[in-house]
């Protein structure tokens, strides 16, 4: 059986991709199976393609469904319709990549208008810009507004006419917000209406996957930007195809198979293919090419696969062919137009592979991750927070890995770590990481899966700052309390109050002229040891050293803390944004006093 539409040669256009992404919950999934829906009911028998992973919007039902917006957005079909990729969010966008770009022409974002932009939603745009992809934002949930009256399926233009003032100003009040949050991300976003250049600021439309309002404006805008916009890139061409591997599946009574998501050209039953394979690249014939059956009634039920012949671009395909079963997912696909360019294609997928998958002799992060798509994204995540990658793979966790990163770490324990994304690890490697010590981050969100490691880096650096501040003097100033004389001498015992700083056992004190008194030998508060007592405090400590109470020391004298010159060194260097205001005076105090003996210490009075 031949399908339809390739049969279509005079059409100028082919059928543009189209991607759904969004932060959790926001609404993806409901708004694709809206639209999937709205296809259905709205088909004519047999207009409806189905396609492997992507879900076929004829122009026939975009037209039926933007009838009553002619007015305001008048057009006519040139596109064949929309291809909406099946499962939404940006992981498996990431796997629609291509060099320099995506598979995707563009891309629909989906923002709860009542919770507006969230990590995964910037992580979007992130993505989206780096990919160059153009999109829409569906500003969704809108029947969640109070007071909204729901008018199913309806233009959301025909539905605002009929809501109450105080909920088109409510949702007036919402798109303002989501704009201005936008505009903070680098997104000109605007109300759809009032957009008056598609090329330069993101539609907005208020839509509710529930209820079907808004989603004509949604198929119209899409519709219309990507014909014309993005006309030279549908351009319809009749050579070898191109793809790019969704996914590596199997297929009963097949094995291995291959869902392909084609972009340009046409796919032959027995062309010559060429995708990327863990271990190198893989040139093969294509045996068979599956489509689902068209859908008979309206129900969105997932129909047997049917083997077809041929397949033009756009197109989701599940393709059979031998020796496929170590494809990478993400990976491009290409039909080799005859058998002597095989070496070029071999090469130019493995180029494009060899960006993505790398091992560098530098201090770094090791990085594993399920697909090509999705390795590309954490890399481009890794990039932009400036964070050194030695090892960038797909597939599980290996000893060799965790050797690599047990190197690292003996340089840089901050990138001796091991990033996974979706995929685990093989047992002899989680052995070798636990014994050595090695961390791993394993999350299947990309920005949490970063978020976790740079929280991690911080707080062991705030752990390490914290016991080197414990292995150095700290400022400190005291007052000896006068009636509170413990003990005159072996060892002095007198009642204190801290004036500024903190006290710890083992701390050299200094009188106000500099003389050296000893250091404190323990604090104690109400019979309790205490290991330090702060500003505010009052205690006993007990000085050890020659202290006699009388002769060294009296009531209502002040002491401070003995500080090295070295220990004032890393206290300007490293600690003078931490320390307290209190503290910070009495460091000054503390330099002065030292410099009147030691003028090397005047130095660091500038600095602070
Ligand atoms: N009231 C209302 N609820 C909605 C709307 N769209 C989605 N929901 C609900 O919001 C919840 C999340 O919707 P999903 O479609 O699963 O969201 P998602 O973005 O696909 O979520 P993930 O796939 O988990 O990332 C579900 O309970 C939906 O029924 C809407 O327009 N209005």
């Amino acid at each position: 059986m031949v399908l339809e539409m390739s049969k279509h040669v005079d059409r100028k256009l082919r059928q543009p991709i189209v991607v759904v992404l969004g932060h959790v919950d926001h609404g993806k999934t409901t708004l694709l199976d809206k639209i999937r829906g709205t296809a259905v009911v709205k088909k004519e028998a047999g207009e409806m393609t189905q396609h492997v992973g992507a879900s076929m919007v004829p122009s026939s039902v975009i037209e039926k469904v933007a009838m009553p917006l002619k007015k305001i957005i008048p057009f006519k079909l040139e596109i064949p319709g929309l291809l909406f990729i099946d499962t939404p969010g940006h992981e498996l966008f990431s796997n629609l990549r291509k060099r320099g770009g995506s598979v995707a022409d563009i891309a629909i974002l989906v923002i709860d208008i009542n919770e507006g932009v969230k990590p995964q939603t910037i992580e979007s745009i992130d993505v989206l810009k780096a990919r160059n992809v153009p999109f829409v934002i569906a500003a969704n949930k809108i029947d969640k507004i109070q007071g909204w009256k729901p008018y199913p399926d309806e233009p959301i233009i025909s539905s605002l006419k009929k809501q109450s003032r105080a909920v088109v100003n409510k949702l007036e009040t919402l798109l303002y917000n989501l704009i201005a949050q936008l505009s903070s991300y680098g997104v000109n976003a605007e109300y759809f209406e009032r957009v008056r250049d598609f090329m330069k600021v993101v539609p907005i439309v208020p839509v509710s996957a529930k209820t079907g309002e808004g989603i004509p404006e949604l198929l119209a805008i899409l519709a219309g930007i990507t014909q014309r916009f993005l006309a030279e890139r549908l351009r319809f061409a009749e050579g070898p195809a191109k793809g790019v591997v969704l996914e590596v599946k199997e297929q009963q009574g097949y094995g291995a198979a291959l869902d392909v998501i084609i972009y340009d050209g046409v796919l032959r039953e027995r062309d010559n293919i060429v995708v990327a394979g863990f271990n190198g690249p893989i040139v093969t014939k294509v045996r068979a090419i599956l489509m689902p059956k068209p859908l008979t009634d309206i129900r969105i039920a997932r129909t047997e696969l049917q083997i077809v012949e041929e397949v033009a671009a756009a197109a989701g395909v599940r393709v059979i062919a031998p020796g496929i079963e170590e494809a990478i997912a993400g990976s491009p696909f290409f039909v080799v137009p005859n058998e002597n360019e095989i070496e070029k294609y071999k090469r130019l997928v493995m180029e494009e592979v060899e960006t993505i998958r790398f091992r560098r002799d530098i201090d770094g992060v090791i990085v594993k991750a399920d697909t090509l798509g999705t390795l590309e994204a954490i890399i481009l995540a890794l990039n932009r927070k400036s964070i050194p990658i030695r090892i960038a793979d797909v597939g599980p966790l290996t000893k060799r890995d965790v050797i690599e990163a047990s190197i690292v770490a003996k340089n840089n324990k901050y990138y001796g770590v091991i990033l996974l994304f979706n995929v685990k690890a093989l047992p002899d490697a989680e052995e070798l990481a636990r014994k050595e010590n090695i961390k791993i981050f394993s999350n299947n969100i990309i920005y949490k899966l970063i978020d976790d490691y740079i929280n991690w880096i911080e707080s062991e650096k705030m752990m390490e700052l914290r016991r080197e501040f414990e292995s150095i003097v700290p400022p400190a100033k005291i007052k000896i309390l006068p009636g509170y004389i413990f003990r005159r001498s072996d060892p002095a015992i007198v009642g204190v109050s801290i004036l500024g700083g903190i006290i710890r056992p083992g701390m050299p004190l200094m009188r106000s002229d500099g003389r050296s008194i000893g250091e404190i030998q323990q604090i104690q508060y109400m019979g309790q040891t205490l290991r330090e007592a702060k500003t505010g405090q009052e205690v006993a400590i007990s000085i050890k050293g020659n202290v006699i109470v009388g002769r060294h020391i009296k009531e209502d004298d002040i002491l401070y803390s003995d500080i090295p010159l070295s220990h004032v060194k890393i206290l300007v260097s490293k600690f003078k944004n931490i320390l307290d205001e209190t503290s910070l005076t009495v460091l000054k105090e503390i330099i002065k006093i030292k410099s009147l003996k030691e003028p090397e210490y005047a130095a660091f009075l500038m600095q602070l």
